[in-house]
């Protein structure tokens, strides 16, 4: 079954609410760039509301080193998800730590997708060249080079969300914009019908 992550949770009642309705995995955005910034106690209380099930993950764009390590224990997040033009070493440095999910866009897979083939604690996600921009990939287009195990990102909700697994079944999905009543604050009914449209597809 494909795995589910809400991310650009703010909000405690959100993550609750969230892993009430089955994710299996929530995000918290530590990019300063991001409208869904939170900030790493927020995010360590949302973890300790939701018991052990979900995954926590840190999401970080362009951030340097030892910020993203510093932040990923303050929040006492579960795994690292990783945005931006950084080098293998970095992505190699965090996997030491946490479980890292390396975020791609569809223009960088032909040089990038290959380093990171059956390379343990590195999960590739495909997602749009603008994060949290809530536009959807060509997922046909993407077929024939979308890799195994890799997770989807980029303009999925509750309506489009069973057409992409259906196009590429892909290993997990991840969501933000068409979940949201506004920037950082979930809609409840689209957080629940995004989850059951993904499980049944
Ligand atoms: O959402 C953001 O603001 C954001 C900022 C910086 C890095 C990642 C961000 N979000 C990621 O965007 C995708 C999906 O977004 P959408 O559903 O298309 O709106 C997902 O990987 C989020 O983690």
């Amino acid at each position: 079954m494909t795995r589910v992550k809400v991310c650009g949770i703010t909000i405690v009642n959100d993550a609750v609410l969230s892993a009430e309705a089955g994710a299996d995995a929530l995000g918290f955005i530590f990019a300063p760039v991001s409208r869904r910034l939170v900030s790493p106690a927020v995010a360590r209380q949302a973890g300790l509301s939701v018991g052990p099930g979900p995954a926590r993950v840190g999401v970080f764009m362009n951030q340097a080193l030892d910020e993203v390590l510093r932040t990923a224990e303050a929040a006492r997040v579960s795994a690292v998800q990783v945005h931006g033009p950084v080098s293998s070493l970095y992505v190699q440095a965090i996997s030491g730590y946490y479980p890292v999910l390396r975020v791609l866009r569809p223009a960088d897979l032909a040089a990038e997708a290959d380093v990171w083939t059956d390379v343990p604690g590195v999960t590739l996600m495909l997602d749009a060249p603008e994060p949290g921009g809530g536009i959807p990939l060509d997922w046909a287009a993407l077929k024939a080079a979308f890799p195994r195990g890799a997770w989807l990102a980029g303009g999925l909700g509750p309506a489009n969300v069973a057409e992409a697994i259906r196009h590429l079944r892909p290993a997990g999905v991840d969501a933000v914009s068409r979940l949201e009543a506004q920037a950082g604050v979930k809609e409840p009914a689209a957080v629940q019908a995004f989850i059951r449209a993904a499980k049944t597809a």
